[in-house]
């Protein structure tokens, strides 16, 4: 039986969500999860709309699904590390359970770990020897290398590359497109811009864009 899931975030990442959770059904015999809606504090008209065209039910803000009686699975998607942090230690502390989502066309090679919460998109490649923390986005067509570890609320834009032997600390925001160069360390909280290359450790809290990037 499909396990009930509740998608937070009703802007263009968690609509995305939902494309990720129709493909897994898609793929198998039988449907993994049924979608039983998306809440959002403030939605606008237009994804409102959104939702109503694909059939998808809004519950309303995001508080309404704690009250449940019957908690289910939720994911969270919504790409700033910083508001998913939020939102997920509310969810975390009640009876709720963080899937993990992993789009049926993502790779991924030997030892690869995945915690709770974490949504790959598709084409994502992960090679071998990769820890995954919880809540981590891992965006359209990324690629993790080798031996990296990436920590708890970590996003990695559409077609970034993360090289191996490196370390995404917590809340780091790696920008669409960006690189960042093997045995390197992105400090928590960091923002790499999109198309940046990391060429050096990044401190902790600061924004960097450009190549290099500074
Ligand atoms: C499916 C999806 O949509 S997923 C989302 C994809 N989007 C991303 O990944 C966005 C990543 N974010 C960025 O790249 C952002 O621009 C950031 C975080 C680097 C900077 O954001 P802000 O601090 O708000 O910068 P702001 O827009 O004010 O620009 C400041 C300056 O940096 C420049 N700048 C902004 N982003 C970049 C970048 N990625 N690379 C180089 N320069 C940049 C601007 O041109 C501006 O230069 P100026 O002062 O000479 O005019």
């Amino acid at each position: 039986m499909a396990e009930p899931i509740v998608v937070i975030g009703a802007g263009g990442f968690g609509r995305e969500v939902l494309d990720v959770i129709s493909a897994i059904n898609e793929a198998s015999p039988e449907a993994i999860w049924e979608v039983l809606g998306v809440v959002d504090d403030s939605p606008t008209p237009a994804n409102l709309a959104r939702l109503e065209k694909r059939g998808v039910t809004y519950l309303g803000g995001t508080e309404v699904p704690l009250g449940w009686q019957e908690p289910s699975s939720y994911v969270v998607g919504i790409g700033s590390p910083s508001v998913r942090r939020v939102l997920a230690e509310r969810y975390d502390a009640s009876s709720f359970q963080a899937a993990v989502l992993v789009h049926p066309t993502a790779t991924h090679g030997y030892d690869v770990s995945i915690d709770h919460g974490t949504v790959v998109c598709a084409g994502v490649r992960l090679t071998t020897n990769i820890a995954l923390g919880r809540h981590v986005h891992l965006n359209l067509n990324g690629t993790v290398g080798h031996d990296t570890t990436l920590g708890d609320f970590v996003s990695v834009n559409p077609l970034a590359s993360v090289s191996g032997d490196c370390v995404l600390e917590d809340d780091v925001l790696i920008g669409v497109g960006g690189v960042v160069l093997n045995g390197v360390t992105v400090g928590k909280g960091a923002t790499v811009g999109g198309s940046a290359c990391v060429v050096r450790d990044v401190p902790p809290g600061v924004v960097v864009k450009g190549v290099p990037a500074r």
